[in-house]
């Protein structure tokens, strides 16, 4: 079971405002801060007509917002709410959500309020993408954190957690975390965390890996098999038995990438076999590299079961391609008492090894894409609550490193690049399996933002973060050169030429309009998001948070647990 601390994050505002200005903002940041306070306690030091000007006057001259509000309503007939779905309002307050009412408990605005009605559109939790590889800073050429939190904000995504790989150095000390940090500092447009990595170098490092996640990553990731990235090599099960021993104690997850290169390749004599044929890339992978990589995990797993050694800890599988046997090992420990999740992402969902056509190496990832039955039962687990949620891995590159011309899928990089299009591929392809938008909030929103820690994020409820999508589920629209993409090299995504149902018509994150129909905010706003334990009665920083709350399944919607949860919110801390 995880148990997941109370784990706050230390989230520092980055807005772009110049010096001169910053003596006012200090000021209206106090009063703001007290107006938070006074707002908790019923104590309403200012008017709301105050606050609606000094709000006004910092977003215009912020450009974090395309709407200069601070006190609004969201107005629409279908609002997914974690008790389903409503037609009626959210209220924003700043940064948060402050009410959610059904059409017939609403009872209009007050004076200085404004009403945006999206009518017919879906209003649902920004999605949480725990999985995207940005890699920034070293290879921003690849990515970068503006053009791919622009494509996040883009494609609804409202909070992506970075993978500690593929940017220059891996996030695997203090001091790449850092770096990251510094490379993030006002160039995020949507909410951004950062995983750190577990490797060989500091997994029996117990201090190492204690400074990096008292630095502030939400948990480690780390690879079975080699990442295809030099200074991020693989571990074994004793450095991931040992990571799990640390990250017990601060209640925080291990991501794995659960493949282990078996011999399978040997049988192969690769100068016979045709490198541009996706089926000599899939044969190179099998299922059974993902099995005997969750076979090996599930030594260490059991020490998360209540009682274990590494109690508290949590591994999470990413990118489940094998619907088959390595899914039978994951269901088997978790009914065991393992502390065990598990994602696939949209391209294992859309697509299959049949249609990839040779020399189509947009398609190359790892674990790879299999045959459509494959397909139809990862459709299956997902639908019947085996795998938990869902993820991009956005893992892009530049296009002369995936060979298009060439073609050779033996030799390209392999990574999906698709982090823009999540929403509508997972929604275009799940129509025929009955997807619902309650279904598509939990995937994408409420449980990744539960393993990233984020108890204010992922669903539209009272006392969370603003950070919302607005939507379109029946506009369909082609992605052509015409279609609007920002992520930084379309042309090596898979997605492109597909017709897909879902528009995003806007993006909040934290209150701020970030994106409408095409634009985006001028500045770059998302704030960073560090972990932090925190004791909240004294306030100081502690490795074992105070508040427990031992749930759980974390993935359960325990009322009593919410109502704690709901108490200890008013303690939480931002600067
Ligand atoms: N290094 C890296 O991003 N690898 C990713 N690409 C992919 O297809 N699977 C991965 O794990
Ligand atoms: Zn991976
Ligand atoms: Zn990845």
């Amino acid at each position: 079971m995880f148990v997941f601390g109370k784990q706050d994050c230390a989230r520092s505002d980055r807005f772009s405002v110049e010096a001169s200005y910053s003596a006012f903002v200090g000021t209206y940041r106090a009063l703001m801060l007290y107006h938070a306070l006074a707002l908790n306690t019923q104590r309403r030091g200012f008017s709301e007509l105050k606050w609606t000007f000094l709000f006004a006057i910092e977003v215009s001259r912020s450009g974090c917002s395309l709407l200069p509000h601070y006190h609004y309503w969201i107005k629409s007939k279908r609002i997914v709410t974690p008790d389903g779905i409503i037609s009626g309002a959210v209220e924003v307050k700043g940064k948060f959500i402050t009410s959610v009412v059904t059409e017939n408990d609403w009872r209009g605005t007050s004076k200085g309020e404004q009403v945006i009605d999206y009518g017919e559109a879906v209003v649902m939790p920004g999605l949480v993408d725990v999985h995207a590889h940005l890699d920034d800073p070293g290879r921003a050429d690849w990515e970068g954190f503006p053009s791919g939190t622009k494509a996040a904000a883009a494609g609804g995504i409202t909070t992506l957690i970075d993978m500690p790989l593929n940017s220059f150095p891996s996030t695997t000390s203090t001091e790449s975390l850092e770096l990251k940090i510094k490379a993030a500092e006002k160039n995020i447009y949507v909410d951004v965390g950062f995983w750190g990595g577990l490797v060989p170098e500091n997994a029996f490092n117990s201090s190492a890996l204690e400074a990096l996640l008292e630095a502030g990553v939400l948990g480690l990731k780390s690879f079975m098999c080699p990442s295809g990235i030099n200074d991020f090599p693989m571990t074994n099960a004793n450095h991931i038995k040992e990571g799990l021993l640390v990250l017990a104690k601060y209640r925080r997850p291990l991501l794995v990438h659960a493949e282990i290169q078996l011999d399978s390749e040997s049988h192969l004599d690769l100068n016979t076999e045709d490198a541009r044929s996706y089926s000599t890339y899939l044969k190179t992978r099998p299922p059974a590299w993902e099995e005997a990589a969750i076979r090996e995990l599930l030594t260490v797993t059991k020490d998360t079961r209540i009682g274990g050694s590494a109690e508290g800890a949590h591994l999470h599988i990413v990118h489940l391609s094998d619907a088959s046997s390595s899914l039978d090992l994951i269901k088997e420990a978790k009914v065991n008492g393992d502390s065990l999740s598990v994602e696939t992402c949209p391209h294992y969902l859309a697509f299959t090894a049949e249609e990839i056509e040779d020399g189509d190496t947009r398609f190359k990832c790892a674990p790879p894409i299999r045959d459509a039955s494959n397909r139809e039962k990862l459709w299956d687990a997902l639908m019947g609550g085996h795998i938990d949620m869902l993820s991009s891995d956005h893992s892009p590159t530049v296009p002369e490193l995936k060979l298009l011309s060439d073609g050779n899928f033996l030799r390209a990089w392999g990574g999906i690049s698709g982090l823009q299009f999540v929403l509508p591929v997972t929604w275009s392809y799940g129509k025929k399996y009955g997807v619902t938008l309650e279904q598509l909030a939990l995937w994408w929103s409420e449980r990744p933002a539960k393993i990233a820690g984020q108890k204010l994020k992922g669903a539209i409820a009272s006392g969370n973060f603003a950070d919302i999508v607005i939507w379109d589920p029946s506009a369909e629209f082609d992605l052509t050169n015409e279609y609007p993409v920002y992520i930084k090299h379309p042309s090596i995504s898979a997605y492109m030429g597909r017709r897909l149902a879902g528009k995003v018509f806007a993006t909040f994150v934290g209150g701020n309009l970030v994106y409408k129909e095409g634009k985006h905010a001028a500045a770059a706003c998302g704030v960073q998001i560090l972990a932090k334990n925190m004791n909240k009665l004294t306030g100081l920083f502690i490795k074992r948070p105070l508040y427990i709350f031992r749930s759980m399944d974390y993935l359960s919607k325990d009322k009593a647990k919410e109502t704690k949860f709901h108490t200890a919110r008013r303690f939480v801390v931002r600067n």
